[in-house]
C-alpha cells in the first residue's frame, strides 16, 4: 500500500505543517502537527484540562466504537522549546492519506503547556521518529509510521515542504514527479532516535562552497535551520546591519534586507535555500525588524535542520533495516 497526505503550513511564517489525522469510528479528523523529531503521536481531547483547550479541535475516545484504554499506561513528553504535554494512552483507528493503522496508540492529552493551548491551529503531534524517543510508560509505543511500514509497498515516507503554500507528505512511495535531478542517500545515525545525518558543508551566497561535517537532524517540527555559531555568524557578516540580539534571542536584522541564499551538502549534491526563506518574520507584528530563520545551534547542543531547511528540498524518511535520508532539490 501507498498514501499522500496534503501538508499546509499553519499560518504565514510557516511556523508549523499540520495534516488532517482520522481518528476512532466513526472518523474524528485532527489536524496534527507531522514532527520528525519526536515519536509520540499526542491530541487534544474530551479529558484535557478545559482551561487549555483554546479553539482545537479535540479526541473524545467515548464517542469512539474502537476505542481503548491502554490500562496503567501514561505519558509525559518535553520540547526543546521547553513545550510540555502529557495524558493516559488509548488504541483506535487511525488513517493517514489513506492508510489504516488499525490499533495505534492515541496519546490522549490531560494536560498541555501554554505554547500549544494559545495555538488553535495544532490539535496535537504525530511523531515521525525512531521508538527509542516514545515518552510512554510502563513501555513505549509505536508510532503510526512503525505500525504500517510492514504494509507499505515501500519502508520510506516522504517530506515536499513548500514556503506559503500546500505540499504533501508521502508514505509508501517515491513520487518521482515532486523533484527534479536525483535522490542522493546519506546515513542516518538513530541514536539516541533522531534522523540525524551529516551533511558534507555549507555556501554563503555565491562563496565558495566549505567542506566541512555537519551533523544535524531532519526535523519537520522545528520551523527554523540551527546550525554552528562559525557559520550563522559568517551567514550574517553578509547582511548589512544584522545583528544576534539578546533582546529578541537570535540574529535579526531590517525586514528590508536582501538575504543570500544558503546552499547545504549533502554528499556531492546541493540544496540551495533561497534568502527570502532566511527571512522568517518580524520580531513583533508589524516591526520592521525581522527573525532569522537561521539561528545559532549552540544553546540546543545539536544542529537542526528543520523547515526553513527541509522546505527547499523533497525527503525520503528511509525507515528500511539500515535507515537512511534521501534529498533531492525541487
Ligand atoms: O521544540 C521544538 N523544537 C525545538 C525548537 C527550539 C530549538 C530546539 C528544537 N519543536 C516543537 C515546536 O516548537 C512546536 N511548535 C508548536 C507551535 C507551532 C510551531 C511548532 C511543536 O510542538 C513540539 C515541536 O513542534
Amino acid at each position: 500500500t501507498s498514501g499522500s497526505v496534503a501538508t499546509s503550513p499553519i499560518d504565514s511564517s510557516d511556523d508549523a505543517y499540520s495534516i488532517p489525522v482520522s481518528i476512532g469510528t466513526p472518523a474524528q479528523v485532527l489536524n496534527l502537527d507531522l514532527d520528525t523529531g519526536s515519536s509520540d503521536l499526542w491530541v487534544f481531547s474530551s479529558l484535557t484540562t478545559a482551561s487549555e483547550v483554546n479553539g482545537q479541535n479535540i479526541y473524545t475516545p467515548s464517542k469512539s466504537s474502537t476505542s481503548k484504554l491502554v490500562s496503567g499506561a501514561t505519558w509525559k513528553v518535553k520540547y526543546g522549546d521547553e513545550s510540555t504535554s502529557s495524558g493516559v494512552v488509548y488504541t483506535d483507528k487511525v488513517t493517514v492519506g489513506g492508510i489504516t493503522a488499525s490499533s495505534q496508540a492515541v496519546e490522549v492529552a490531560k494536560t498541555v503547556s501554554a505554547s500549544f493551548t494559545s495555538n488553535s491551529d495544532i490539535d496535537g503531534l504525530i511523531g515521525m521518529g525512531f521508538d527509542s524517543l516514545n515518552s510512554a510508560k510502563p513501555s513505549a509505543v509505536p508510532t503510526f509510521f512503525d505500525n504500517i511500514i510492514g504494509n507499505l509497498d515501500s519502508p520510506v515516507f516522504t517530506a515536499d515542504l513548500k514556503h506559503n503554500k500546500a505540499g504533501s507528505y508521502d508514505f509508501g512511495v517515491i513520487d518521482s514527479s515532486k523533484y527534479t535531478g536525483s535522490l542522493t542517500y546519506v546515513a542516518v545515525d538513530t541514536d539516541p532516535g533522531y534522523w540525524k545525518f551529516t551533511s558534507s558543508g555549507y555556501g554563503i551566497g555565491s562563496a565558495a562552497f566549505k567542506s566541512t561535517s555537519v551533523v544535524g537532524i531532519a526535523d519537520t517540527g522545528t520551523t527554523l535551520l540551527y546550525l554552528d555559531t562559525a557559520i550563522v555568524k559568517a551567514y550574517y557578516a553578509t547582511v548589512s546591519g544584522a545583528s544576534n540580539s539578546a533582546t529578541y534571542g537570535g540574529w535579526v536584522f531590517k525586514c528590508s534586507a536582501t538575504l543570500p541564499n544558503f546552499v547545504f551538502g549533502v554528499g556531492s549534491a546541493k540544496i540551495t535555500i533561497p534568502g527570502s526563506y532566511i527571512n522568517y518574520s518580524p520580531v513583533t507584528t508589524g516591526s520592521s525588524t525581522c527573525f532569522g530563520g537561521l539561528q545559532d545551534s549552540t544553546d540546543i547542543g545539536i544542529n537542526i535542520f528543520g523547515d526553513v531547511a527541509l522546505k527547499a528540498a523533497f525527503v525520503v524518511f528511509d525507515g528500511s533495516d539500515t535507515p537512511r535520508l534521501g534529498w533531492a532539490s525541487k
